[in-house]
């Protein structure tokens, strides 16, 4: 088996795919292995032991377990699979498809396999980066598929006709998203039409003796090297028969410069300098065959068509809990609340308790609740406030008002390991909606949102609002369950999804990725500066620089590894207090091993606390270098 890596994530090669098309998918019920089902899409042929509506369901009630193997605490999801017609060109969330009955191919998911469609500005913004480096659009009209995986910041893998074909990576020194080509990926742009228009990222080299892979390559292996390339960026490549693809570690105008003996272009490299260089690193090169996608692009209501029953039987369970939760003799009586954030999740939770309790003969009364924490979207608002109202759901707001930007005069901004926001913004006015009397909630978290998340319980009683009993009837469904759903129902949905954001809630969130504020701040500029004026204030205060609070530095207490290592490579000075022993780290991790958006646990909150630390040593700026200078920069109210 031959395993290739992207990024953190292992990869399968369609080669391997190929090979194995046809074997026998391994039991749900075997042990961890972790070789086999570490992180990665592949795809395995179903050989006709179709599994019905209800194993399916029975594998969610159950789809998570510790990986021990791996020796730490990240969950592993049984339910780490989709399917893909092959005839119909289109994914199923259960393994036949509704308009052919054919058999799906399996394609394993990169955990926590919180796949959904790309929608609006996601697509544009794959398109965007196709053009940039390839000048041509092999997904364009195509519906296809995100996979948030774990890394520094939103990383996302790209799945169209069941295949992985790069995966968008936002870098946290650029800023920016960066696209990375995936085996299957490169492979579409050496086949027709694709291969004119991406000529100008094709690299050739030599044919070598030895395997490429993985290597570095210098420059009298290199036969022709495009201009255009920037140093840094994904490049095709080509040897002999050979396909593949790498990334180069300098510009194409160097090495165009080089092999012209002092040409005219631009250089940054003297000629000693590059024949010293290595000029790219192959990721992946192999006697593979161009890549045709299919003429097939359905359509969303293929896709929905294909999956309705699926469809149908989750939905059928979540009423069912739904029911039985509200008409159970112990809990008759109890007023009944969805907790409807404006969010696709609890619209969907919505949409099943409007079916599962206003039954014509019996209704059982419910309000949707909104805790509008003075820090939403006004999208948010709208849509919540609107959907409500026009479909006649009583609707009850709670508004935090100021008490966000009251509290932060009082104590420092919250951060992901210290997030008084919450409390302060919704638990707060949680605790208002019973009044402390017996109460439902129901509410739209799932298990595949973060690793934190993996154990939710079917229901729960709040710690943290008296007399709350949560129920979660979406559990166990993944963002493309909830999207078909929403699709299949034509719901309407908040309008920021197709504006390329992910999750939504408040504005401003410390769990945010960076990736997210940098969108937030294209879609409300207005949003965006009165949160730089504060930044830039309390840098200011504190003594740390604009490059501080422009990568994010400022979104954690006590900074994991990754963050460290990024401001030694930008040279951004640290506060002594980022800096935490190796045990504080570890015992700050999310559960996903990352410290990329711990989802908010309102069963968790923190308490507001000043984040000044009296037992902290004086402030000391620590450069990048190691070098601790004290000085009297102490934040206000310290970290
Ligand atoms: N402001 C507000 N008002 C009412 N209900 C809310 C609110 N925030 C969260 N929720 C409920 O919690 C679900 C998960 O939301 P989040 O992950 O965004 O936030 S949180 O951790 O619960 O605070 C969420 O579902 P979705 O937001 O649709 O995922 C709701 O059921």
């Amino acid at each position: 088996m031959t395993k290739q890596t992207i990024g953190s994530q292992s990869v399968l090669s369609s080669k391997f795919k190929a090979e194995n098309a046809g074997g026998q998918k391994k039991p749900k019920s075997g042990g961890y292995n972790a070789k086999e089902s570490s992180d990665h899409l592949d795809t395995n042929q179903k050989t006709g032991n179709n599994r019905n509506n209800n194993n399916r369901n029975n594998n969610n009630q159950n789809n998570n377990r510790n990986d021990n193997n791996k020796g730490n605490n990240r969950v592993f999801y049984e339910n780490d699979s989709i399917y893909w017609c092959t005839h119909c060109n289109l994914p199923l969330i259960g393994d036949r498809c509704g308009i052919c009955q054919k058999l799906g191919r399996e394609i394993k998911l990169s955990q926590p396999a919180d796949v959904r469609f790309a929608q609006g500005y996601d697509v544009e913004l794959v398109e965007k980066h196709m053009l940039r480096l390839f000048s041509c659009n092999p997904l364009e009209g195509r519906v296809f598929l995100l996979n948030k995986i774990p890394g520094d910041d939103q990383t996302l893998e790209i799945i169209a006709d069941g295949l992985l074909i790069g995966v968008l990576r936002f870098d946290l020194k650029k800023l920016d998203f960066v696209f990375e080509l995936a085996p299957d990926g490169a492979r579409l742009f050496f086949a027709e039409p694709y291969i004119f228009a991406a000529a100008g990222r094709i690299v050739d080299i030599q044919k070598a003796k030895s395997h490429l892979n993985g290597k570095n390559i210098s420059i009298d292996m290199i036969e022709k090297f495009p201009a255009g390339i920037s140093a840094g960026e994904t490049v095709l490549l080509r040897s002999g028969n050979l396909i593949g693809y790498g990334v180069s570690h300098v510009a194409g105008s160097d090495v165009f410069r080089l092999q012209k003996d002092g040409g005219e272009a631009k250089s940054t490299l003297s000629n000693a300098e590059l024949k010293e260089r290595q000029i790219l690193k192959v990721k992946n090169i192999g006697a593979d065959s161009p890549l045709v996608l299919s003429s097939k692009k359905p359509g969303m209501d293929e896709i929905v068509a294909a999956n309705k029953e699926y469809v149908k039987s989750l939905g059928k369970n979540a009423l069912n809990t739904i029911k039985g939760v509200c008409n159970a003799c112990e809990q008759k009586g109890k007023p009944v609340y969805v907790s409807f954030s404006g969010g696709k999740d609890s619209l969907v939770v919505l949409d099943l308790a409007t079916q599962a309790l206003q039954n014509k003969s019996k209704p059982t009364p419910f309000t949707a609740v909104f805790f509008n924490t003075g820090i939403d979207y006004p999208e948010t608002i709208e849509f919540a406030r609107n959907f409500c109202a026009e479909r006649s759901i009583p609707f009850k707001e709670f508004d935090a008002g100021d008490d966000f930007w009251k509290t932060l005069k009082k104590l420092d901004h919250p951060t992901k390991d210290s997030r008084w926001c919450c409390k302060v913004c919704k638990l707060n006015s949680g605790n208002k909606l019973g009044g402390g009397q017996d109460h439902i909630s129901l509410d739209g978290k799932r298990k595949h949102e973060s690793f934190m998340r993996a154990r939710i319980p079917a229901m729960d009683t709040n710690p943290n609002v008296e007399g709350q009993l949560n129920v979660f009837p979406i559990r166990d469904w993944r963002a493309i369950e909830v999207w078909l759903y929403i699709n299949w129902r034509k719901l309407p949905y908040n309008p920021l999804y197709d504006n390329g954001l992910e999750r939504i809630g408040c504005w401003m969130c410390p769990a945010a990725f960076q990736a997210e504020y940098a969108r937030m701040s294209e879609i409300h500029p207005e949003l965006a500066s009165v949160w730089e004026d504060y930044l830039a204030g309390w840098a200011a205060k504190n003594g740390v620089s604009k490059e501080y609070t422009d990568h994010g530095f400022w979104r954690w207490e006590q900074l994991p590894p990754k963050m460290i290592k990024l401001s030694e490579e930008l040279g951004i000075e640290l506060i002594e207090s980022d800096i935490a022993e190796p045990e504080e780290i570890e015992s700050k991790k999310d559960g996903r091993g990352e410290y990329t958006r711990a989802a908010p646990d309102r069963k968790k909150p923190q308490q507001p606390t000043k984040k000044g630390n009296s037992s902290k040593k004086p402030r000391t700026v620590v450069n990048s270098k190691g070098k601790n200078s004290p000085v009297n920069r102490g934040r206000k109210s310290g970290r």
